[in-house]
Parts: structure tokens; C-alpha cells; sequence
């Protein structure tokens, strides 16, 4: 790494989308914590499909939000278009500001408890993992791949959703199963979005005025995958995602929690295969199996329409959330704030109201006024006068994984 390499591009490549972003992490900062200015930002969708839209915004330049609407076959054609919008400002992989690519990993298993520089080994570490992250470790491995080809010489480094969970005590972490074949198969619960976790319980403390280790928050990531987690001054001590990213809250197309049972039922009588169970837990349950949308706009706008079906999936959606938020009060035995966080938490204030509705025995409230409010900044949203603070606060993995990666190789 040059001095002048100050730059990390990261890319969180999901199911069927890639974010990324450009970021500036020393911009003159005189030797103070790395910042990371946004250079360029975008996103991906629908990669698979017919109808991909690639919008890239080059910052930098001051330039306008591009988007381009087109067949994107796999992940790493999304990468190499990516790429080749980058270079079109100025921005290229080729640049020699360019430090490391960082890359959201979500599958870390226990080996990986901290940002990791990756080699042939780690690479083969995160591939053995895809069984328990089917629709994620295959899209990050693709991602660092393609990034590997496109600049063999920069360091690309794997920050894990798993690492933040890492601290949760083991009888948090433990299913009540025979404890030889959980130990010989590694079945244990390792939680996700912690990148998330990790960045939303900080802001919270820094939005109550508070140091990490003095407060304990429960972090509701709500996008769409959805995870809770309980952190205790800075540490998670319990989270709702298990040995794959399908445990606990109701999603956008996964089920959540649910009787093993159901699964047994629907080979045994129903003649489902082992895949076809996985498709339904995974892809056609959630939001999208119980009323055939998984986007909360649209299920806020069929519910003012007086649809049903769409109200039910909601009441589900909310029943859960309640659910986690009791036991990780009792978990946490004293709660400081509750946090929303990610694409639903962030926007969707119904979700927030009706989550906390009910719920003033606990010390929680909401102010309709402050709920309302629409904005990126982390906010309050409960009353002055509630005992525990309900918050907004946008999440950003992107910047949490540029700062750790740059924080590794400029060590
Ligand atoms: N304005 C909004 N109102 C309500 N829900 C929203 C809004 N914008 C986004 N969402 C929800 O956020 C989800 C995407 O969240 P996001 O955190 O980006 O998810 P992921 O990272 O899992 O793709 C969408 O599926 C939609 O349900
Ligand atoms: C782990 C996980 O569920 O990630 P996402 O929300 O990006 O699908
Ligand atoms: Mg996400």
C-alpha cells in the first residue's frame, strides 16, 4: 500500500443485489480517526432477473444518480458493470488510491471473529460455509472473486456478519440438542447482521449522549432479511438469527422462528423434498408466503385499502417483534434504548408504532410527532417521559466495513 492509498471500496453483495460503495477513509484527517467520505454509491437489484437496475451515484464529481435498467446475468457481471461505472468517473479499481476491497461476509462460522485479509484458506473457509449461508456466502464468494481478478494485487479483506455475536455466552449460543452431534456438526446459534448490530448499538449510546459499555440497547434490524439483537455495554449477549440467517423474526420471504416439526410434516406427508422445504422456508415464506408481498410499502398501502390478508401478515410481523422485544428486556434485565434500524425500521413508522404499542408497563412510548419525522439522522421517537428511548438509527454496513478493513491494512 502506497501512502497516498487511501481509498476502500466495499462491496455487501447479497441474494440478488450488490451494494457498494467508494470511500475516501483519510480525507486529510491529520492523523484522526479515519471518516470515510463517500465517493461513489450504489446498488444492484434484481440481478437474475430480466429487468436488473444498476444506480450509481458518483459523488465525487457531483455528478447525478445514473441508472441503467438491463438483464444482469450473476454477481459478477453486476461487478464488472460496477466496475466500468466507476472508471466512467474517474473512479477506476485500477486507481492507485485504491487501499483494499472490503467485503461483507456473512457466514464466518466461529473461526472468524474479527476483519480478516483474505487468502486461498479463508476463501476455502467461507466456500465450506455455504451450506449454512446457501443464499449469501456464494454471492460474497463470487464478489471477491471477480474483485481478485480485476486487481490481484490489492489486499481484499472479509468483514463476517457473525463476528459481533461472537461474545454471546454459550447458553445463549447453544440449541438444547444432543451436545455430541451439535459439537461434531457444529450446530450452534451464530447470529447475523452484526455489522449492523455492532454499528447501531454504538450510534445509539453516542445518540443518548452515553459511552458503549455504559448502555444496554436490543438493535432491531429490520430489512429484508430481519434480526434482533440484545447488546449489553457493547457486547451481544443474545440474537435472534441462529446457525443460518432463517431463525427469529418474521423476514420478508423466510419464515423466522418455527416448529422443526413443520419440516418433518412437510417431507413425511405433504412429499416434499429436502430442497423444496428450503425453498419454502427460505424464499416463499415471510411476508411474501402470507400475503404475496414482502415490500412494506406496498403491504401499508393494500392495508389503507382495507386488504386483509396484508393486514394479518402485518399483525404476524408486529406479534413477533413484540415477542423479541419482551425477551430481550428480560435478557438485558435493564434496557436503555430499543433502536430500529435498516430498510423497514428506518421508514416504515407504523411498524415502529405498532411495535411498541402496548408496551408503556415496559417503559416504552412513542411520540406520534417524532415518529413521523423522516430523516437519515439517528433520532428519538420516544416521549421525554418514557424510561426507555426508542430510536431510529439508520445503519451503515457499508461504512463499518470500510472503516475495519481500512483500519487492518493501514495497520
Ligand atoms: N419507505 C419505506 N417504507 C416502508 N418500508 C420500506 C421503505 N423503504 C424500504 N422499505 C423496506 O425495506 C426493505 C429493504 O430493506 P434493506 O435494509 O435495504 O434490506 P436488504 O439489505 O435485506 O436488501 C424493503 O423490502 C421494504 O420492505
Ligand atoms: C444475513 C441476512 O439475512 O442478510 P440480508 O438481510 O442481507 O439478506
Ligand atoms: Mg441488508
Amino acid at each position: 500500500m502506497t501512502a497516498t492509498a487511501t481509498r476502500v471500496l466495499v462491496l455487501n453483495s447479497g441474494s440478488s443485489s450488490v451494494k457498494y460503495q467508494l470511500l475516501d477513509m483519510n480525507p486529510d484527517s491529520g492523523g484522526g480517526p479515519a471518516a470515510g467520505t463517500r465517493l461513489a454509491v450504489g446498488l444492484v437489484e434484481r440481478i437474475g432477473e430480466e429487468t436488473s437496475l444498476l444506480a450509481h451515484t458518483p459523488l465525487a464529481t457531483g455528478g447525478a444518480k445514473r441508472e441503467t435498467e438491463g438483464p444482469i446475468a450473476d454477481h459478477e457481471a453486476a461487478l464488472k458493470a460496477v466496475a466500468a461505472e466507476l472508471s466512467a468517473d474517474g473512479l477506476g479499481l485500477d486507481s492507485p488510491q485504491l487501499a483494499a476491497i472490503g467485503h461483507r461476509v456473512v457466514h464466518g462460522g466461529l473461526k472468524f471473529t474479527a476483519p480478516t485479509v483474505i487468502d486461498d484458506a479463508v476463501l476455502a473457509e467461507i466456500e465450506r460455509l455455504v451450506p449454512v449461508a446457501p443464499l449469501h456466502n456464494p454471492a460474497n464468494i463470487t464478489g471477491i472473486r471477480t474483485a481478485q481478478a480485476l486487481r490481484p494485487d490489492l489486499p481484499q479483506v472479509a468483514v463476517f456478519d457473525t463476528a459481533f455475536h461472537t461474545t454471546m455466552p454459550e447458553y445463549a449460543a447453544r440449541y438444547a440438542i444432543d451436545v455430541a452431534t451439535a459439537d461434531a456438526h457444529r450446530i450452534r446459534r451464530y447470529g447475523f447482521h452484526g455489522t449492523s448490530h455492532a454499528y447501531v448499538s454504538r450510534k445509539t449510546a453516542e445518540l443518548l449522549g452515553k459511552d458503549p459499555s455504559e448502555v444496554n440497547v436490543i438493535v432491531l434490524h429490520l430489512g429484508n432479511g430481519a434480526s434482533a439483537s440484545a447488546v449489553a455495554g457493547g457486547r451481544c449477549v443474545d440474537t435472534s438469527m441462529g446457525l443460518t440467517p432463517l431463525e427469529g423474526l418474521v423476514m420478508g420471504t423466510r419464515s423466522g422462528d418455527i416448529d422443526p416439526a413443520v419440516t418433518f410434516h412437510l417431507k413425511r406427508v405433504a412429499g416434499m423434498s429436502e430442497d423444496d422445504v428450503d425453498v419454502l422456508l427460505n424464499k416463499k415464506s415471510g411476508l411474501v408466503g402470507l400475503c404475496g408481498d414482502n415490500d412494506m410499502r406496498e403491504i401499508r398501502r393494500r392495508i389503507d385499502e382495507g386488504d386483509e390478508r396484508a393486514e394479518l401478515a402485518f399483525d404476524i410481523y408486529i406479534h413477533r417483534l413484540k415477542k423479541y422485544i419482551g425477551a430481550y428486556t428480560a435478557v438485558l434485565g435493564r434496557v436503555d434504548a430499543v433502536a430500529f434500524t435498516a430498510g423497514v425500521g428506518e421508514n416504515a413508522a407504523p411498524v415502529r408504532a405498532a411495535a411498541l404499542a402496548g408496551l408503556e408497563e415496559m417503559g416504552l412510548a412513542v411520540d406520534a410527532d417524532l415518529n413521523a419525522v423522516r430523516s437519515g439522522e439517528p433520532r428519538l421517537i420516544s416521549p421525554e417521559y418514557a424510561r426507555v428511548a426508542a430510536a431510529v438509527v439508520p445503519t451503515d454496513e457499508e461504512l463499518e466495513i470500510a472503516q475495519q478493513t481500512y483500519a487492518l491494512v493501514s495497520a
